[in-house]
C-alpha cells in the first residue's frame, strides 16, 4: 500500500472554490480555518484536484524547509509568467537552481552596501520635495509617491545611468506605467512585455561599448556559473531583470505605505522613530539603517499586519503526508501569511500595532515559521536584505525632517490581490518637525 492510502483525507468544507490571490479566497479561508483546524482540503470548481490549506507553523516548516525537495512552486503562476517570463519567481527545477546560484552572491550584504548612496540620494530628493509641500500646507498622494520612489530605486540599482538614456530617448521613464496602473491583468502584461526590447538593447549596448557599471545588470552579465563557468544566457538575463523590476518595487512600496499609515495612528511609536532618527549621524547609510533595532521592529510589525505577499502556494511532486493527512502528488498547498500573522495562537493582541513584540527579549518563544513575510526555505525572498535596508533608510531620512499626517477619516481598506495594497491611495500631509 502506498503511504497516501494509509492515512486520512483532511477535513473538507462543502463549498467548492478555486483558491487564488483574491478577496473571496481570503473571506473563505477566514471562515474555514477556525472551523476546520490547521489544515483543510478545498475542492476545486474548475481545477482537477483538491487543494490543501496549511496553517500550523510545523506543517509550513515541513513544506518550505524539511521536505522542500518534494515541493515546487504552485498554482497561479501562469499569469505571473506572462508578466515576468521565466525569472526566479516562477522558474523551477534545474533552471531555478542555476539562476539562484548565480544571483545569490549579488544580494550579499557587502554587495548591497554599494547601493546605499543611490538609496540615500533618491530619498533626499524626495524629502526636499515633501518639505516644500509641507511649507505650502498641502498634501501628497503617498501611495503614488512611494511607488515612484521604489521604482526609481530598483531601476537605478538594475541599470543605473542607462535609465537616464532611456528617459531622454522616450521623453519620460518608459517603466512609469508600473506606477500608473495598479491592475496586473493581461493588458498590463502585454504593455510590460513591450519593454523587454529596451532592456535587450541596453545589454547589447553595454557589450558593444565594453562598459561595466556598478549595478545588478553588470554584475549579472559578469557573473559565471561556479559549476560550469558559463555566463548567464541572454534570455535568462532579460527574464531576471524584468522580474526584479516588479518584485523589487511593489512589495516595498506597499509595506512603506502601510507603515506610514500605522505610524500616523501611533504617536508613541512615531516619537520613538523621531528619537532614533535624531540621534544618528547625518550620513548614515542604508545598510546601517537596517541594523537599527527600533526601525527594523517597526517594519517587521507592518509586514506582520500587512504582508504584501499575503498568500502563496507550493505543489507536491510526490505523495507525502502532513500530520495525519494525505498529500497526494500534484496537490497545491496554500499558505496564508496574512492569517498566520494574526493568529492569537502565535501573537498576543494580534490586531494591535506593537513593534516591541519583535524585540529579541519579547520574541523568544515564538515559532520561527509563524512570521513569513519573505517566505522561508530555499525559495525565500532573495531581496529581503535589499528591501529592509531600502525601507529603513527611507523611514530615517524622512523622519529626520517630517511627520506624515493621515488626511483620511476612515481606516484604509486592504485590497487582496497579487499584493496586499490599500484599496484607495493614501493622502498624507507632510509636516515639518
Ligand atoms: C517588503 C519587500 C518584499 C517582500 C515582502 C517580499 C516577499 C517575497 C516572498 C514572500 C517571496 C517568496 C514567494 C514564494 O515563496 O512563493 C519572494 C520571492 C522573491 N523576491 Fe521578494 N519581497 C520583497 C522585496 C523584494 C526585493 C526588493 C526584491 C529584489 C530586488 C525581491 C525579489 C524577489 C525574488 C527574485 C524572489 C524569488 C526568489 C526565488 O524563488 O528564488 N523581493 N519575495
Amino acid at each position: 500500500m502506498d503511504p497516501v492510502s494509509k492515512i486520512q483525507l483532511a477535513p473538507n468544507p462543502p463549498q467548492r472554490h478555486d483558491l487564488d490571490a483574491d478577496g473571496e479566497s481570503l473571506r473563505l479561508l477566514q471562515a474555514w480555518l477556525p472551523r476546520y483546524g490547521n489544515i483543510c482540503r478545498v475542492s476545486p470548481l474548475t481545477r482537477t484536484r483538491d487543494a490543501l490549506v496549511i496553517h500550523h507553523p510545523d506543517d509550513i516548516r515541513q513544506v518550505l524547509l524539511v521536505n522542500r525537495a518534494n515541493y515546487t512552486k504552485g498554482v497561479g503562476l501562469e499569469r505571473v509568467r506572462m508578466l515576468l517570463g521565466n525569472g526566479l519567481i516562477v522558474s523551477d527545477g534545474a533552471l531555478w537552481m542555476r539562476q539562484r546560484r548565480m544571483m545569490q552572491p549579488l544580494f550579499h550584504s557587502q554587495v548591497l552596501r554599494g547601493f546605499s548612496e543611490l538609496i540615500r540620494r533618491e530619498n533626499l530628493a524626495l524629502v526636499e520635495r515633501w518639505a516644500e509641500v509641507a511649507a505650502r500646507g498641502e498634501s501628497i498622494n503617498l501611495t503614488r509617491e512611494l511607488s515612484e520612489l521604489t521604482l526609481a530605486i530598483v531601476l537605478r540599482s538594475l541599470i543605473s545611468s542607462d535609465l537616464d538614456r532611456l528617459i531622454d530617448a522616450h521623453g519620460e521613464n518608459p517603466f512609469a506605467l508600473l506606477t500608473r496602473q495598479s491592475r496586473r491583468d493581461l493588458a498590463f502584461a502585454a504593455q510590460f512585455r513591450a519593454l523587454v526590447p529596451l532592456v535587450r538593447e541596453t545589454i547589447e549596448r553595454r557589450r558593444r561599448e565594453g562598459r561595466i557599471e556598478h549595478d545588478f545588470l553588470s554584475m549579472m552579465m559578469e557573473t559565471r556559473d561556479r559549476d560550469t563557468g558559463e555566463a548567464m544566457p541572454d534570455r535568462a538575463l532579460l527574464d531576471e531583470i524584468m522580474s526584479l523590476i516588479v518584485a523589487g518595487h511593489e512589495t516595498t512600496a506597499s509595506t512603506l505605505n502601510w507603515t506610514w499609515y500605522l505610524l500616523s495612528q501611533h504617536p508613541d511609536v512615531e516619537a520613538g522613530l523621531h528619537r532614533t532618527a535624531d540621534a544618528l549621524a547625518p550620513e548614515l547609510s542604508a545598510s546601517e539603517a537596517a541594523k537599527l533595532p527600533e526601525v527594523a521592529q517597526i517594519l517587521e510589525e507592518a509586514l506582520r499586519l500587512y504582508p504584501p505577499v499575503w498568500l502563496f502556494s507550493r505543489r507536491a511532486l510526490r505523495d507525502d503526508s502532513i500530520g495525519a493527512y494525505a498529500v497526494p502528488a500534484g496537490t497545491d498547498i496554500f499558505i496564508c501569511p496574512y492569517l498566520l500573522h494574526r493568529d492569537p495562537a502565535h501573537w498576543h493582541e494580534p490586531e494591535v500595532f506593537q513593534p516591541r513584540r519583535f524585540a529579541p527579549e519579547e520574541a523568544t518563544d515564538r515559532h520561527r515559521f509563524a512570521f513569513l513575510p519573505f517566505s522561508a526555505g530555499p525559495r525565500h525572498c532573495i531581496g529581503e536584505g535589499f528591501a529592509m535596508s531600502e525601507m529603513a533608510a527611507h523611514l530615517i531620512l524622512v523622519a529626520r525632517r517630517l511627520r506624515l499626517e493621515y488626511c483620511g477619516s476612515t481606516t484604509p481598506e486592504p485590497e487582496f490581490l497579487i499584493n496586499l495594497r490599500t484599496r484607495q491611495d493614501l493622502q498624507m500631509r507632510p509636516v515639518a518637525r
